[in-house]
């Protein structure tokens, strides 16, 4: 059985009908990089094709065409003489077949403008060979998955599966001249940009303009609110309109449904929690009165124990499909989120960076906003007035790092019942890449599960 070197699998596992590779394609390129000439550089052509390393089915053309790439990246011409140079000095030149094999690839060189084409093709049998190998390891995860939890087998395959699918190499419009999208963007400047999420604190929808692909952490230590402050993004978001989506990893159904209806219908959550005769004649009629509009919210609840970066991702598209739209996703919390490879070697501090660079990219990838909920560490307690600062995160610098906007939840009667601000929380914006930083006050009603601007509300049920 012969095995695909770029990617360590079986060949002989395919029909033999369905090629995998093809070498002709491979010296086409090459050659034509080897007959470069000063009025005709086929190597940039294919270098914005062949971004990836092992894109090459043969082993032998992988190394001449690194030799080609390290000397076109120092300048110097990529001609036979060039690359045979470069290849002895590295100790390679016997094992790619010496000089006679450079000018065989040199006579099989494709025109000067068929180098894109051809990179092309090598590009594209790379990639049904990492798809092919993508579903060979599907099915040994599917042979070897938990019957108890299919759908996180499923999850990491199909996030295997996008990666594969999200292709960033050759001509996209990741890569181009400033003077190609001036124009398209001076147009988009005309309209107004509508915020691609809204937390429905007034004040803090002015400083803190969320965008599509945005990351925002809501951090504090425990028993701050930070749950009463994200289940309130969600509600006054789904509200606008707008699909939210909730990863509650800490409270389950119960809890949340009861926390939406008391801070929707303000009925005090500890009557919900009772339920029963505590649950009064005049709570029932609030929660009658909101239950239409609660219905009809594009709010999605997930309560799924095992979070990862993949079901994530996996939920983010289903309801693109369903409503057209990026969701906003709220995470409650990060440090309770796996990562998609099961790594018992993995730190504490591991596993969190590599959750929160993923968050980051399926962010980016989807144009979903996440709003990740994390818990600080002891830090701020030594701190005089205990504020807590970005740097108090505990378990990963790397979130900072991700995060476009970092909001710190303090209350000075969390350590001072008597406090003269007691009732109020600050809502301190330590991170704000589309604004400033600033602290935000709010009024925090916990007994609603809530958080609520300072200035009076019009609506009297409210
Ligand atoms: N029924 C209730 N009545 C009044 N206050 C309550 C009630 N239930 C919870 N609280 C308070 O609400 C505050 C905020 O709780 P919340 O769960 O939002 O905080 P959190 O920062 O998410 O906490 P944790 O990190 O422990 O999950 C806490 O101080 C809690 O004691």
């Amino acid at each position: 059985m012969t095995v695909d070197q770029a990617l360590d699998i079986p060949v002989g596992a395919q029909p033999a009908d369905v090629p995998s590779a093809s070498l002709e394609a491979e010296a086409a390129v090459l050659g034509a990089c080897l007959m470069a000439t000063p009025a005709y550089d086929p190597v940039v052509d294919a270098m914005q094709v062949l971004a990836d390393d092992g894109d090459w089915y043969d082993g032998g053309h992988e190394t001449i065409w690194r030799a080609i790439v390290s000397l076109h990246g120092r300048s110097k011409p990529t001609g036979v003489p060039m690359v045979e140079a470069e290849l002895r000095r590295g100790g390679s030149l016997a094992r790619v077949g010496g000089t006679l094999r450079l000018s065989q690839l040199a006579a099989q060189a494709c025109g000067p403008a068929e180098a894109t084409h051809y990179a092309e093709v090598v590009h594209g049998y790379a990639r049904l060979r990492r798809y092919q190998a993508t579903l060979v390891r599907g099915m040994q995860m599917a042979r070897q998955a938990d019957p108890g939890n299919v759908s996180e087998a499923m999850a990491a395959h199909q996030t295997e599966l996008e990666h594969l699918a999200a292709d960033t190499s050759g001509g996209d419009d990741m890569f181009g001249r400033l003077a190609d999208h001036l124009d398209d963007h001076l147009m988009g400047l005309e309209t107004t940009v509508e915020a691609a999420a809204v937390t429905g604190l007034s004040d803090l929808d002015m400083v803190l303009k969320m965008r599509p692909g945005n990351v925002i952490v809501v951090a504090g230590r425990p028993a701050m609110g930070k749950s009463a402050a994200t289940l309130g993004v969600a509600l006054a978001n789904a509200s606008s309109g707008r699909p939210t989506l909730v990863h509650s990893l800490e409270m389950g159904r119960e809890e949340v449904t009861n926390r939406i209806l008391s801070s929707t219908a303000r009925v005090g959550l500890h009557h919900l929690m009772e339920g029963g005769p505590a649950v009064t004649d005049d709570d029932w009629s609030r929660i009658a009165r909101r239950l239409p509009d609660l219905k009809a919210l594009p709010l999605w609840l997930d309560y799924t124990p095992r979070v990862t970066p993949g079901l994530i991702r996996s939920r983010i598209k289903a309801l693109i499909r369903q409503t057209g739209r990026a969701p906003l996703v709220i995470i409650d919390y990060i440090q309770l989120m796996y990562t998609d490879q099961r790594n018992n070697r993995q730190t504490t501090y591991e596993r969190v960076s590599e959750v929160s660079r993923e968050i980051k990219i399926i962010a980016e990838e989807t144009g979903a906003v996440i709003i990740c909920c994390a818990q600080l560490n002891r830090g701020s307690e030594h701190r005089e007035g205990k504020r807590p600062q970005a740097s108090d995160l505990r378990d990963s610098g790397q979130l900072e790092q991700d995060a476009s906007g970092i909001i710190l939840l303090h209350r000075e009667d969390a350590y001072d019942p008597e406090s003269p601000r007691a009732g109020e929380s600050d809502l301190i914006v330590g991170k704000n890449r589309n604004g400033p930083t600033c602290t935000v006050t709010v009024a925090h009603q916990f007994h609603y599960a809530r958080l609520r601007d300072m200035s009076p509300h019009t609506d009297p049920d409210d």
